[in-house]
């Protein structure tokens, strides 16, 4: 049984592969945070942007096995809207969440790769990856501990006082990415973005990550 708060068809947002077009599948829950406003304060990771409880947003719903949840997301690329030109862009899924992890397995994985997408992961990296993804985005948190030490990119919000950049700059990750903090309770982007940008001019090694999604006011 898989929980699935929503899952949504628009453009990757973030990091290396921003402007892809994508099926977001975000699953319900995460293990670094309830997702209970009570909570935030004295959880493992106090600065989530999203709602990922329950299954209720759209298209979100609870499937009973691998293909009925591979068919709900297939059906959410326009393979039928593309023209025999348009179909040179594959098909990609964005398994996020929550914490996707704590329910992608290789099930699921195998059924989207039998429906022609690439696959890519979006995790805190506390967790084991499995094997078969195309493209893996880490963005460690606070004081957990990181297993998941390669991947394609590693994204940290910034700033985060408890989990620096200098902590993670050795490891085997092709593109390294700040990602300002979005503090919307606290009164928006603003304050996080010059000191990011700070950051990356006096640390080349590392790239700004704008939410573009955001910016364009798409999802
Ligand atoms: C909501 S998380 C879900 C995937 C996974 N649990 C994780 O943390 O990577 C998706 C992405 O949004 C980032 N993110 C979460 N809250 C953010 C915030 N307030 N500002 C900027 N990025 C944020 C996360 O670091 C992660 O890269
Ligand atoms: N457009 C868009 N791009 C994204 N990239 C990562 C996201 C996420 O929440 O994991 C996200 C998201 O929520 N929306
Ligand atoms: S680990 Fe990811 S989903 Fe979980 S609370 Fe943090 S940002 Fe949100
Ligand atoms: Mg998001």
């Amino acid at each position: 049984m898989y929980s699935v708060k929503e899952a949504f068809y628009s453009l990757q947002g973030e990091g290396a592969r921003a402007g892809r077009a994508s099926v977001f599948c975000r699953f319900s829950g995460c293990n670094l945070w309830s997702g209970r406003e009570r909570d935030r304060a004295s959880s493992a990771c106090r600065f989530c942007d999203t709602d990922f409880v329950g299954s209720d947003g759209q298209n979100g719903g609870r499937f009973d096995n691998a293909d009925s949840l591979a068919d709900h997301l297939a059906g959410l690329w326009p393979f039928d809207a593309c023209s025999e030109a348009e179909r040179r862009g594959v098909p990609y899924v964005v398994f996020t969440g929550g914490e996707p992890l704590l329910q992608l397995g290789s099930a699921l994985i195998e059924a989207m790769r039998e429906r022609g997408f690439e696959i890519a992961l979006e995790t805190n990296g506390t967790l084991p990856v499995p094997s078969g993804i195309d493209w893996l985005c880490v963005s460690p948190k606070g004081l957990t501990e990181l297993v998941v030490t390669q991947g394609d990119e590693l994204k940290l919000v910034y700033p985060q006082s408890d989990n620096r950049p200098e902590r993670f700059a050795a490891l085997d990750f092709r593109h390294f990415y700040l990602q300002p903090m979005d503090r919307q309770p606290l009164g928006g982007n603003g304050t996080t973005i010059g000191d990011t940008v700070a950051y990356c001019l006096a640390h080349p090694q590392w790239q700004l990550s704008l939410q573009t999604h955001k910016i364009a006011g798409i999802d």
